[in-house]
């Protein structure tokens, strides 16, 4: 039996809700194989991030070698990058390797403030990453910050950031509007030309620990299944839906969304 596969890079989450945790759950429901390469060990749970543990360069390429150079994948998406140097070991490695679809997930501040990206390795970020990537999904600080400072307060601003963010080389901007306010969620997707409006009702709670890598892991698992991006990012809107309205009040913080709820709702 043959299977689509994803790899991704990213950080490890210790609470299980975001990271290399929340993006193999993904993987798993959408009926993707998924490998993984941790770039950093984050002790962490929904009160925040407790520590934060970057690993050695060597052991970060090692285990890309390893997972690309005998399983392959059919997409990769990165996640938490934290240094210049670990972005550039990584874009060397997807150079080498691939090219593969690549969903960017431009990791900078986790909900409770801690920096997951160093200042100073957004312009790697920028550099290295942004022109390989076939989908960017930034937040609507992340964008603001990759920009350079913008104000984005509505969808209009939205679109007017995705455009400017699609001329730094991403195929496709995909920009989520879970920061806004209002009765809807609002998610931009623009191709260079075209702005497509992704909406979902506003669920009013507070269980939304990874709603991010969840999404980038989601549209990663549709393109390794040969979607089309546009379809994939549907894909990813209704399955991040689904996984929010029935987020979960595990710890004494900000819970995980709950990645089974599509399947045990369809299930029924
Ligand atoms: N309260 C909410 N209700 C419905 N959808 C939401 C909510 N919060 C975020 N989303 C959606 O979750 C996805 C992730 O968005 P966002 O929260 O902006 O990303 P991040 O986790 O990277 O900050 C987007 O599709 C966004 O529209
Ligand atoms: C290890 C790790 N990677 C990424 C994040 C950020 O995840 P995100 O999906 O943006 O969710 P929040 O942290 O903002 O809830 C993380 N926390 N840890």
């Amino acid at each position: 039996m043959t299977i689509p596969k994803a790899m991704t890079i990213a950080g490890s989450d210790s609470g299980g809700g975001a990271g290399i945790q929340a993006d193999l759950k993904t993987f798993q429901e959408l009926g993707v194989f998924g490998t993984s390469a941790i770039t950093a060990i984050t002790a962490q749970n929904t009160l925040g991030v407790q520590g934060v543990y970057p690993l050695p360069l060597e052991a970060i390429g090692q285990q890309i070698d390893s997972v690309l150079s005998d399983i392959g994948t059919d997409a990769v998406k990165t996640g938490m990058l934290f240094s210049a140097n670990i972005i550039s070991l990584v874009a060397d490695k997807l150079n080498r390797y691939g090219p593969y679809p690549l969903v960017l997930d431009p990791v900078m501040i986790a909900k409770g403030g801690a920096a997951l990206l160093q200042q100073e390795a957004v312009e790697a970020l920028r550099r290295e990453l942004l022109p390989i990537a076939t989908v960017l999904t930034p937040n609507v600080p992340e964008a603001c910050a990759i920009l350079g400072s913008q104000e984005i307060g509505s969808v209009e601003q939205m679109i007017e950031a995705a455009k400017r963010l699609h001329e730094l080389g991403p195929r496709y901007v995909f920009l989520k509007g879970g920061h806004l306010d209002g009765e809807e969620a609002v998610d931009v997707l623009y191709d260079g030309s075209e702005a497509i409006l992704y909406r979902s009702p506003r669920i009013r709670t507070k269980h939304t620990h990874g709603t991010g890598c969840t999404t980038a892991s989601a549209i990663a698992a549709g393109l390794a299944k040969g979607l089309a991006v546009t379809d994939a990012v549907s894909e990813a809107k209704r399955f991040i839906t689904a996984a929010i309205a029935s987020g979960l009040e595990i710890g004494k913080g900000i819970g995980p969304t709950h990645h089974a709820a599509l399947r045990l709702s369809s299930a029924k």
